[in-house]
């Protein structure tokens, strides 16, 4: 930066310029006054003497010529008196050196008369008496004369004519004025007068008509010698005067006489002084100007030089550097700026790469990508020759997954884990916002340093990272020596430190979310939106690789029942461990998802692979299904679970990830229809059953307004095959669909909550079947009426069904309520209050499809159940299989232990009532019996039934 001083620029320069003016002419100029006012007062003074000095060698030369001429006169006295005595006339015509002194001579004869005269019409002065007196005692006389202007006054001298001879006469003479006052030795320029001290006459004055005032005049005649000033018109005047003591030498007055000299005579010197002065002044201001101008601009460029420099600092240039070289405070003041801006640039360096690592460290997922950051950015603003991130273990002193980079080379990781010194940990615990510096003796961190493979002397800056108050990390910096650690560089170091704290706890913070945002938090399997993803790229891949994929989608048959009779965390528990089987069955390449409460979707990839595609995604299928075949334990309670699975196959069934996972659905619909625990590939025409199965729930909701809903009765028998009650059972006749199963829509309506209403309806159709039945005479019947666990959760279960006994007036003993184990047990405490109440209002309670759920047999004994149901299943493979068969015995023995009714359901052949019948069974439900027929089916199948007891027929047959 070299910039010159501008003046039209600086104010400071203007300021101290004015000033250095200002300071040299105010001297100057007081000096000059003073000198001007000295220098006046010594010319005064002097010229004042000097005219004094000329009055008084004037008024000598004056009494020497008088002397002279009272000489002559007493010469020409002697002449005049020598010539009387001879008679000769007087005569003095021919006396030239009288003629040349005196204008004339008079002799004044003792009787006053003039008897002699050198002149004609002489006017005479007259003499007094004293004076007459004193010329007679030979004094001499010094007479002045006034004429009408100045230049006839005269001055008389006078003597007696002889000596000691008063009667010889006077002889008196008029002396020549211009010999008399003669004033060859005064300037001429100079006023020059004589007074008469007595008169104050004036008798000579250099200056024709020259009239000094009366005041001058009294002034002058106050002392013998004197100095003053005074002004006629416009000229002022020095002067000086000196009285001549006429009387000590003659009789007469004495003279005064006075010289002035004009003040601007007097004073030319001063005014070329003056004239001088200005010119004086001016060269001075300007060497002032001259000299302040080199001094303000030597002192003030460098303060010009900071304050652009300032300025361009301020605009955010921090490159800049302001050079001065003056080898004084300045140089020094320039060199603080300069490191200033060197360290603010610093400071700005680390700030900015802070910023970018704090961008970095946000946007980074992981723990990774930011040390990766720190590995990159750090040397350049720390100025280090070497970086090195650790993971500590605070527990077990272990530093692993070591990152280090040198300056100049990449980052590598170090294979090996270093284990810290006890010391070492217990210090980096400690250390939180701070550094340890360790020098080239010191020994700290020796295990950690030395596997850091750097030779030399070093020395090293060591960063505890804490998170969340616990040691994780160390930041190591090494420095080359003879290098030291910067002391900014600290700071930044441990300011970094903070920053991998927070993006340490950030990447688990994140980490955590995005385990939350991909992945089930239950079962750890990834959701929905990973299936998404991950499905869209692999069919992307499967087209471009021309391959084929398969997607199971799959829900846990009954799964709702475990949940809700074992509890939230018992289901839980449950799709953890049919996570970990679903995982068991597939590659790790295949995808499993959990979508959400039981439904689960697996995607097969790579199925080109194998010979027969489709072989082989079912024999995945059946794998799962067997494997979910076997018992797992949940809740302490062993069980089995099934689920249905729907198979949908790219690209045959569908070319994108929307309509694969709906068809996979609907196909797992299918199997589920089909009896469950099985799996069915999609077809297009099960597609078309999943769309009518959603209109079907959309008509269901109207099916009961419309009177589409009919109820059947199945009848139970005793061991005589006499009808003792009868099971009511759901029918919905569709005004185009004819009869629907209630296997088929009783699910639907158990989705949707219509299975409230349904039950409620049911329930009045039945007990106003029981008492039109009892009113013709027909019975004693109980009927029993299907509760799902969706009714039995209801709230308002008890006062429904009471306000529904009270409502048709049924007889409650005649009305028996089945229950599924799912509602039975659970919340077994709820559950069972919740039967006493029912059982309260005079209800049959009993327990239907027994020994398919997960029944406890230790809290069975709590419920108050009256009759417990053997579920079909076990009835219909009671003749083939032995197990079944054994759980009939062992049903057949609790119920009996427990003092409860039996009945078995499903009774398709004789010999399933025979053997029935052996193991005690005390009713029996099936088709060998009756189907669900409608009422006035079951209305003859009861008549017959009297007829018969009346007959003593044999049981009834339904078909
Ligand atoms: N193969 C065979 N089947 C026999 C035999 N004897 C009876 N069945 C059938 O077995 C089912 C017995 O009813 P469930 O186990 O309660 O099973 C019922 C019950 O869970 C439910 N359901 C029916 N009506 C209602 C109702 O009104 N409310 C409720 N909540 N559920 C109902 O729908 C299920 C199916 O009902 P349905 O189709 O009527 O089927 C009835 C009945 O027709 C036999 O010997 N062989």
């Amino acid at each position: 930066m070299d910039r010159k001083l501008s003046f039209r620029g600086s104010k400071v320069a203007r300021r101290i310029l004015f000033s250095f003016v200002l300071a040299a002419l105010i001297p100057i100029g007081i000096l000059g006054v003073l000198s001007f006012q000295q220098v006046k007062q010594q010319l005064q003074e002097q010229t004042a003497k000097a005219l004094q000095r000329g009055c008084k060698e004037y008024a000598y030369g004056l009494v020497s010529r008088l002397l002279f001429a009272e000489s002559s006169l007493r010469l020409a006295a002697l002449k005049i008196d020598k010539s009387k005595k001879g008679d000769e006339s007087i005569a003095l015509d021919g006396e030239q050196w009288l003629q040349g002194q005196f204008d004339g001579l008079v002799v004044i004869a003792a009787n006053g008369k003039p008897s002699a005269w050198s002149r004609d019409n002489m006017a005479i002065p007259a003499l007094t008496e004293q004076e007459l007196g004193q010329v007679v005692a030979g004094k001499t006389l010094l007479k002045p004369v006034s004429g009408q202007r100045l230049q006839d006054s005269r001055l008389w001298m006078a003597i007696n004519l002889v000596e000691h001879s008063p009667k010889a006469g006077v002889l008196m003479a008029e002396l020549k004025p211009e010999l008399l006052w003669n004033s060859e030795t005064i300037d001429p320029n100079n006023l020059l007068w004589v007074m008469a001290a007595d008169s104050m006459e004036i008798l000579f004055a250099l200056e024709q008509d020259f009239d000094p005032p009366l005041d001058l005049r009294a002034q002058v005649s106050q002392a013998n010698s004197g100095r003053f000033t005074w002004q006629q018109g416009e000229e002022a005047y020095l002067s000086g005067y000196w009285k001549l003591p006429v009387a000590t030498l003659f009789f007469g007055p004495d003279l005064i006489i006075t010289q002035s000299q004009p003040e601007t005579l007097a004073f030319a010197a001063i005014r070329q002084f003056s004239a001088i002065y200005p010119p004086v002044i001016l060269l001075a201001v300007l060497i002032v100007v001259y000299l302040s101008s080199r001094l303000i601009a030597k002192y003030l460029t460098p303060l010009e030089r900071l304050k652009e420099g300032t300025h361009r600092v301020a605009e955010g240039n921090l490159e800049c550097r302001v050079d001065i070289d003056s080898h004084d405070e300045f140089e020094e003041l320039a060199d603080s700026f300069n490191e200033m801006t060197r360290r603010l640039r610093s400071q700005f360096d680390i700030l900015a790469t802070m910023a970018e690592i704090d961008r970095n460290i946000l946007s980074a997922l992981n723990a990774e990508d930011i040390v990766d950051t720190a590995l990159n950015r750090l040397p350049s603003i720390l100025f280090c020759d070497l970086i090195s991130i650790a993971a500590v273990n605070p527990d077990t002193g272990i530093a692993n997954d070591i990152r280090m980079r040198r300056r100049g080379q990449n980052s590598e990781t170090l294979s090996e884990p270093v284990i810290l010194s006890q010391l070492d940990v217990a210090d980096l615990l400690d250390m939180q916002n701070t550094a340890i510096e360790i020098d080239i003796d010191d020994q700290r961190m020796s295990e950690y340093l030395h596997v850091l493979g750097v030779s030399g002397a070093w020395r090293y800056l060591v960063v505890p990272v804490h998170v969340n108050g616990v040691l994780a990390s160390i930041i190591c910096l090494g420095y080359q020596a003879p290098k030291q650690i910067p002391p900014e560089s600290r700071n930044a170091a441990i300011s970094f430190g903070d920053r991998i704290a927070v993006a340490l706890s950030n990447a688990a913070w994140e980490e955590k979310l995005y385990q939350h945002a991909h992945y089930d938090s239950l079962t750890g399997l990834p959701n929905r939106l990973v299936l998404h993803d991950r499905l869209g790229q692999e069919l992307a891949r499967a087209r471009r690789d021309d391959a084929q994929l398969a997607v199971f989608f799959m829900d846990l048959d009954r799964f709702k029942n475990v949940n809700d009779s074992l509890g939230h965390a018992a289901g839980d528990e449950l799709l953890r461990q049919v996570a970990r089987i679903f995982l068991n069955c597939v590659r790790a390449t295949d995808l499993v998802v959990r979508l959400g409460g039981d439904e689960f979707v697996i995607v097969i990839g790579e199925l080109h692979n194998h010979h027969n595609p489709v072989s082989f995604v079912s024999t995945v299928a059946e794998k799962i299904l067997a494997a979910l075949n076997q018992p797992v334990t949940v809740a302490g309670l062993p069980m089995t679970v099934t689920t249905s699975v729907g198979i949908a196959l790219f690209p045959e069934d569908a070319d994108n990830v929307q309509d694969l996972l709906k068809n996979a659905d609907a196909a797992m619909y299918y199997a589920k229809s089909e009896g469950r625990a099985n799996f069915r590939f999609y077809s297009p025409e099960l597609n078309a059953a999943a769309l009518e199965n959603i209109k079907l729930e959309q008509e269901l909701r109207g099916a009961i307004g419309r009177n589409e809903l009919l109820v059947f009765y199945q009848p139970k028998v005793d061991w005589d095959g006499r009808i003792v009650g009868a099971e009511a059972l759901i029918r919905w006749r569709h005004t185009e669909l004819g009869m629907i199963s209630p296997a088929k829509f009783i699910p639907l309506a158990e989705q949707t909550s219509l299975i409230v209403e349904i039950s409620d309806w049911v329930l009045e159709q039945t007990c106003l079947w029981v008492n039109a039945c009892h009113a013709q005479g027909l019975g004693p019947l109980r009927i029993s009426v299907n509760l799902s666990a969706v009714d039995f959760k209801h709230p308002e279960l008890v006062e429904k069904i009471a306000a529904v006994l009270t409502k048709t007036g049924v007889d409650p003993k005649f009305i028996e309520l089945e229950l599924t184990e799912s509602v039975a047990i659970g919340n077994i405490k709820a559950c069972v209050e919740r039967m006493h109440h029912l059982k309260a209002l005079g209800l049959t309670l009993s327990m239907d499809d027994f020994g398919t759920g997960f029944s406890s047999l230790s809290y069975l004994k709590e419920l108050p159940l009256d009759v417990l149901k053997i579920d079909q299943s076990f009835v219909r493979h009671l003749e083939s299989d032995d197990s079944s068969a054994a759980i009939v015995r062992a049903i057949l023995a609790l119920a009996d232990g427990l003092g409860m009714e039996t009945i078995a359901e499903g009774v398709e052949t004789a010999a399933q009532l025979e053997l029935l019948k052996r193991h005690h069974c005390g009713l029996f439900q099936g088709y060998l019996f009756s189907r669900p027929v409608p009422t006035d089916e079951f209305l003859s199948l009861l008549q017959a039934d009297a007829l018969r007891r009346g007959a003593e027929l044999p049981a009834i047959s339904s078909s």
